[in-house]
């Protein structure tokens, strides 16, 4: 890992530094029928990084995000062209298992979303479809292990066999972030996860968020410029499906090179 500038993120005072290069998208088009979405994006997102997504409304930052697992297959008009490597291997190359491969890249949704499941359940959902445990005892370890790493384990370690749809909307959260690690994924995806929350429950999944990126790589779609500043190290602004600048949060928001980026963050479009 090598230091390529530092700087002082606002509001953090963290540094950011270079590292290995772990999604990297060239040339890639979607299209949902003949609306043309994503038009020919290129971006390399770097590992143990966050990397924030932003961009007025419809300008397909939940598309590209979905791209990078393949959640947009589920969708029956949508259509992608170009390429898109996570660790060099292409990810909609047809020997890829867009199962497998969702165990690796984890995705947290804009509402929460737990299985009406108990707590457990909601986290070893994933585990035990993947055999990631060979008896009852190994599986309880993972389960402990993704609910610390949500950060809610204190919080529902006396309750694991009640409902998680009986938890606050934060803890909710903050079990399907638990949920999504639980499988050891490499990415982590985030599609506003923060919007259906209050600022005590966000701030708790922002810390968190600040903790995950220590072991993964964290790509989060937030409408919240704040937000962006606050959690990620790196920004990519999106407008009318382009990606129209790329680079340090700190930059972004306080130098951006483009005309329609300082437009975005100082209030004039979006
Ligand atoms: N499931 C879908 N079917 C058809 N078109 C879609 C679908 N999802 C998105 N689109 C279209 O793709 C374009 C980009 O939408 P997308 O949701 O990716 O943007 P966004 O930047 O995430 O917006 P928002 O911030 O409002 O969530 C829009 O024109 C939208 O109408």
């Amino acid at each position: 890992m090598k230091v390529i500038d530092m700087y002082d993120a606002p509001h953090t005072g963290r540094t950011v530094t270079s590292n290995d290069i772990k999604i990297s998208a060239r040339n890639v088009n979607v299209f949902y029928g003949d609306n043309h979405a994503i038009k020919d994006v290129s971006v390399d997102i770097e590992d143990k990084m966050v990397t924030a997504f932003i961009g007025p409304s419809g300008c397909g930052k939940s598309t590209f995000l979905r791209c990078l697992n393949r959640m947009n297959d589920t969708i029956e008009s949508s259509r992608i062209e170009g390429t898109i490597c996570i660790d060099d291997e292409d990810i909609y190359d047809r020997r890829v298992d867009p199962v497998q491969l969702r165990a690796k890249v984890g995705m947290v949704f804009q509402k929460p979303n737990p299985f009406p499941k108990s707590i457990y359940d909601n986290v070893a959902y994933g585990p035990k479809i993947h055999g990631m445990a060979r008896n009852k005892a190994e599986l309880d370890e993972i389960v402990e292990k993704a609910l610390r790493r949500g950060a809610i384990w204190d919080e529902v370690k006396d309750r694991l066999h009640a409902p998680g749809t009986g938890l606050s909307g934060g803890q909710q959260q903050r079990l399907c972030i638990a949920r999504a690690v639980a499988t050891e994924p490499e990415v982590l995806l985030m599609d506003e996860p923060c919007s259906a929350l209050d600022p005590i429950a966000t701030a708790q999944v922002e810390e968190l968020i600040d903790e995950l990126r220590q072991d993964y790589s964290v790509v989060i779609v937030t409408h919240s410029m704040q937000q962006a500043a606050r959690v990620s190290q790196k920004t990519a602004f999106f407008h009318l499906g382009n990606l129209v600048e790329y680079g340090e949060t700190g930059k972004i928001f306080t130098n951006p090179e483009d005309s329609r980026t300082e437009a975005y963050i100082t209030g004039r479009i979006g």
